[in-house]
């Protein structure tokens, strides 16, 4: 592609390049530049992207984007460089967004257990914090929401393999970094809101108003999906176009009327538009009939035949590391789920305690580098509903695991038996050598994750394995 041809739509403030030099590729991250390529320079939190420019050149780089010129290098100086980027982005790959049906899931929890719900529906691709699908391949993921680029690529994937609907999770980070930007979405949904992320937002006032963003996405064909439960209902209602409301109370259009709890999941009878529907579904975590609202909500308006999906999933559905089910032969369960926020633990603990006869076990830690203020109340959280608690890391990432463990330890433990082991493969095998038959011992925070963040190093660890090899020892 000509370069006059990727920057079309791009507000920019000069051009230093030839506008008829080949665009072979486009790139954020200097590792990642080849011979031709297009480098988007930004200055960030922890770089200056503009140090690695001589290094892209050197690699055959042809022009970089920036919102100032650097030396002589050739360059296309731009008002907004994640403006640009996604721009370009779309361009480079033929705008793949044009020829989509695109569902944005956005709220604290819930994200990734609705888009993997309605990905099955309509055999959508997916980007998502677990794994990207585009059809043709998947791959793990490194952020909920990739940049722009990589979207646009993942875009351009799906479309080539014939796939006609995509859904994605759009973080908060994510529209405040512009990585969705230039995607109209068909349909909104809002899971829930909460605290998180007040490491990065000042406030949860800042922390809801980058969320909102999401509205002003959408299409004018398009709808919102909200949960009629949450306290800021009234205004999310009143800010989103066409919405279809899901819940228990406030009248909502999809109703969660009754939820039974079953040896495997839950069996949920909805009321849909007035008219009962029940399915068996195979997760347990009440909020998870919320998650399961939300996509029958897309669903129906997509057209697809809800009798028929409780059919499918009623057969198999899992959600990797999302209340994820290990058995052993002694009769005890372990649980591993990726709540990590006090609201998460909450609504996680306080339903498998209804499905727990013997004592309720609970390991977790709290990510370092992210929000201190939700430490205590994750520790509240989890001593509300457990017998015993084990606090252990979870990516401490920079931070001295004993300063994390001593903002955990300003919530209240409602004099329950509180354990700190730093290491977390340690505390899981003290918490399941401890557990007796019809205990539940569940380990939180990390999910489908399968490394542990210490410094700045990604070292191979999973909690569903290292669970198993716990049951075999303790057997
Ligand atoms: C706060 C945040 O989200 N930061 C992300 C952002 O960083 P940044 O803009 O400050 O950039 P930077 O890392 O300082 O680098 C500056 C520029 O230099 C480039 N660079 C950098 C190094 C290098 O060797 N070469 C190079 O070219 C980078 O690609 C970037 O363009 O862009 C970087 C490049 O893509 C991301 O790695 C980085 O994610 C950090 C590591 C992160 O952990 N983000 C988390 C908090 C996040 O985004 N989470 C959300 C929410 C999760 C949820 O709750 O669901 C998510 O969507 O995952
Ligand atoms: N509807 C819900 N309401 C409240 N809590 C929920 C809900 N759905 C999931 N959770 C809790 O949040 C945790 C994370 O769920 P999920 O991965 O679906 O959310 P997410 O929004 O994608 O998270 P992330 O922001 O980290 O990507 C679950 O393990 C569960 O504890
Ligand atoms: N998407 C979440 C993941 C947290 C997972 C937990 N294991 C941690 O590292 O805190 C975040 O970026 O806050
Ligand atoms: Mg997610």
């Amino acid at each position: 592609m000509k370069l006059k041809d990727l920057i079309k739509g791009i507000k920019i403030k000069e051009i230093n390049a030839d506008l008829e030099t080949e665009i072979r590729g486009v790139c954020y991250h200097s590792g990642d530049c080849k011979e031709n390529f297009a480098y988007f320079a930004r200055k960030g939190l922890k770089y200056d992207g503009f140090r690695f420019i001589p290094g892209c050149f050197k690699k055959g780089v042809s022009v970089f984007f920036g919102e100032e010129g650097f030396k002589n290098f050739p360059c296309i100086v731009v008002e907004d460089i994640l403006e640009a980027q996604a721009i370009a982005s779309a361009n480079f790959y033929g705008n793949p967004q044009n020829f989509l049906k695109i569902v944005g899931i956005t709220g604290t929890n819930g994200k990734t257990t609705t888009s993997y719900l309605i990905k099955e529906g309509l055999n959508a691709g997916l980007i998502s914090t677990i794994e990207i699908i585009t059809g043709k391949r998947s791959e793990k993921a490194r952020l909920t929401t990739p940049e722009s680029t990589d979207i646009f690529k993942y875009l351009r994937e799906m479309v080539d393999s014939g796939i006609k609907n995509a859904v994605i999770e759009v973080s908060a980070h994510a529209l405040t970094l512009k990585r969705v930007f230039g995607l109209e979405f068909d349909a909104v949904v809002f899971t829930t809101f909460s605290q998180d992320h007040l490491d990065y937002y000042k406030t949860m006032e800042e922390y809801l108003n980058a969320k909102l963003k999401v509205f002003s996405m959408l299409k004018d064909s398009g709808f919102c999906v909200l949960n009629s439960d949450l306290e800021i209902f009234n205004s999310l209602k009143s800010m989103c176009k066409n919405p279809i409301t899901v819940g228990m109370n406030n009248n909502p259009d999809i109703k969660i009327n009754k939820i039974e709890r079953k040896a495997d999941g839950l069996e949920i009878t909805f009321s849909i538009k007035g008219k009962e529907k029940k399915t068996l579904f195979p997760m347990i975590g009440d909020y998870n009939a919320y998650n399961l609202g939300f996509a029958i909500a897309v669903l129906e308006r997509f057209g697809v035949n809800i009798d028929g999906f409780f059919k499918k999933i009623e057969k198999s559905f899992f959600v990797p590391g999302r209340v994820e089910k290990i058995h052993s032969q002694k009769g005890i369960t372990v649980i591993v789920d990726f709540a990590h926020t006090p609201e998460g633990l909450e609504n996680l603990l306080s339903s498998v305690k209804k499905h727990t006869e013997g004592k309720l076990i609970t390991v977790f830690g709290c990510g370092g580098d992210r929000d201190r203020s939700k430490r205590p109340l994750m520790l509240e959280a989890v001593c509300k509903y457990s017998d015993r608690v084990f606090v252990t890391a979870d990516n401490p990432r920079g931070e001295d695991l004993s300063e994390i463990f001593s903002d955990i330890k300003k919530g209240k433990t409602y004099e329950k038996d509180v354990a700190y082991i730093e290491d977390r493969k340690d505390a899981i095998f003290e918490a399941i050598s401890g557990a007796k038959k019809g205990d539940i011992v569940v380990l939180a925070g990390k999910g489908h994750e399968e490394y542990q963040i210490i410094g700045n190093r990604k070292i191979p660890f999973s909690d569903r394995e290292i669970a198993l090899e716990a049951l075999n020892e303790s057997k």
